[in-house]
């Protein structure tokens, strides 16, 4: 077996636990074989773990060995719009500074600013996330070449687009969803991405997620996200953003939602009910005055809750650690209760949640599940005392601490060096690229 093992560290368990394991991973099958003396069945494994020791290791002395972390909703190449346009609502952001500067931006563009994405979240320990842009071939091209896991799709808008412009940007969403599913050697899903319930039309609506049943694939939007898109609908239709979606056939088990920040309790309870999963974005909910969701309830409900940064222009970092302190901090207030949203809850939900939101591998670390994991380093100032690891994680942890970040049984970063891409280049690349974009912005 060609293995990877990833010694002397205390390894992060499903069930909560830290013990201190060795992780012995098969890199053909990008598969974990063995935690400590837990092993798949020799069947399952076809050979004996102890061919092991011949293989490649990662040191993690002083360290955690985590799940790889799952950045469910966010639009990775807005890296270059990261600071570009700070300090306001969600609505004349978007439509004063965002979708202007998005206009001008080339498949190029996105290229470069998704290598930078990519790059700051392999160094900070991200190993899968859901990408909602554009020109997503490039996108993808760009996972495939880094390394890591991702569910990827095409963002449509009809508003502002006569018939032709909207038929068109729905048929693209489609033919991403169904020609890049399992590109990458299966590392890269599709989903169907109407980029909301107000911004898309209905009758796009029906007839794109009617098309995404059919061909099999996920819907993914952003929900409930501020006041503003809840009024309308509830204004329109004389019912609430969740029943809409319900009514449309959007409201499914694989189905996955970014925000729900303005969710009433039926709605709770409908998306409960769904099996459809949430993704929280604490960092840009905050910045844009969104509002708080009601995570606590939530999961309470028995959703499941998963992690997300949103765009770099809206948090203004992919940096999950800080996603995870955010929804914890976020939590207890929205719950008036600081017992609410606690540290093993965000640490469940930027691992194993956001694995199974976006149905993905992942988010475990056991035998038999996908070796994504990353290796935080404990040694460190502000990381010291280690009372419990998992509070570090939730609450003391930046994503500057991960050593080694591990993807499908491949090394991503090793002692904090970006193997699959050259990070100094990427970062020149998207440098040269922003700032060309803001001057083509200013001269339009
Ligand atoms: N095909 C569409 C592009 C949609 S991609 C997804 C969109 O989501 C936007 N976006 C980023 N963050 C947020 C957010 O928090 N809420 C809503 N939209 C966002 C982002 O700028 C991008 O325009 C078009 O022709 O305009
Ligand atoms: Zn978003």
């Amino acid at each position: 077996m060609n293995t990877l093992r990833v010694t002397g560290g205390r390894v992060l368990r499903p069930d909560g636990r830290v013990t201190e394991s060795d992780v012995t991973i098969d890199r053909d099958a990008g598969t974990i074989v063995a935690v400590g003396d837990e092993t798949v069945s020799d069947a399952e494994a076809g050979s004996d773990a102890e061919v092991a020791s011949d293989g490649e290791t990662l040191d993690a002395s002083g360290s955690l060995v985590i799940p790889g972390l799952v950045n469910a909703h966010t639009h990775v190449a807005m890296t270059l719009l990261r600071g570009y346009a700070d300090d306001k609502p969600l609505d004349p952001w978007l439509r004063e500074d965002i979708w202007p500067a998005e206009a001008e931006l080339t498949p190029d563009d996105i290229e470069a600013g998704a290598e930078l994405g990519v790059v700051e979240m392999i160094r900070s320990g991200t190993t899968a996330f859901a990408d909602m842009y554009f020109a997503m071939d490039r996108v993808a091209d760009v996972v495939d070449r880094a390394g890591l896991r991702a569910r990827l799709g095409h963002g449509v808008v009809t508003i502002g687009k006569d018939a032709e412009g909207a038929r068109a940007d729905v048929e693209e969403s489609l033919a991403v969803a169904r020609e890049l599913d399992g590109a990458g050697d299966g590392r890269i899903r599709t989903a169907f991405m109407p980029h909301s319930l107000t911004t898309v039309g209905e009758e796009y609506l029906h007839e794109g997620v009617a098309e995404a049943r059919e061909a099999g694939v996920p819907i993914h939007l952003h929900a409930n996200e501020t006041e503003d898109e809840v009024d309308p609908i509830v204004d329109e239709r004389g019912e609430r953003p969740i029943a809409y979606a319900q009514d449309l056939d959007a409201l499914g088990p694989d189905d996955f939602f970014a925000h729900g920040v303005h969710l009433d309790g039926s709605e709770i309870d409908q998306i409960a009910d769904a099996g459809t999963a949430i993704v929280h974005c604490p960092a840009s909910n905050m910045k844009l005055a969104s509002g708080m969701a009601p995570v606590q309830r939530l999961r309470d409900a028995g959703v499941t809750v998963a992690l997300g940064t949103d765009g770099a222009a809206s948090n203004n970092d992919l940096d999950v650690f800080d996603e995870m302190r955010d929804a914890a901090m976020l939590g207890k207030l929205a719950a008036d209760d600081a017992t609410a949203v606690p540290a093993e809850a965000v640490v469940e939900m930027a691992t194993a949640g956001g694995a199974d939101a976006l149905g993905l591998p992942g988010g475990r670390i056991e035998p038999g599940a996908a070796a994504d994991l990353a290796v935080v380093d404990l040694d460190a100032p502000h990381l010291t005392p280690v009372h419990d690891p998992v509070s570090h994680l939730a609450y003391a942890a930046h994503g500057s601490d991960v050593r080694h970040t591990v993807c499908d049984g491949e090394v991503l970063m090793r002692d904090r060096e970006v193997l699959t891409l050259d990070a100094e280049r990427v970062q020149e690349r998207a440098a040269t690229a922003a700032s060309d974009l803001v001057d083509r912005v200013s001269e339009s």
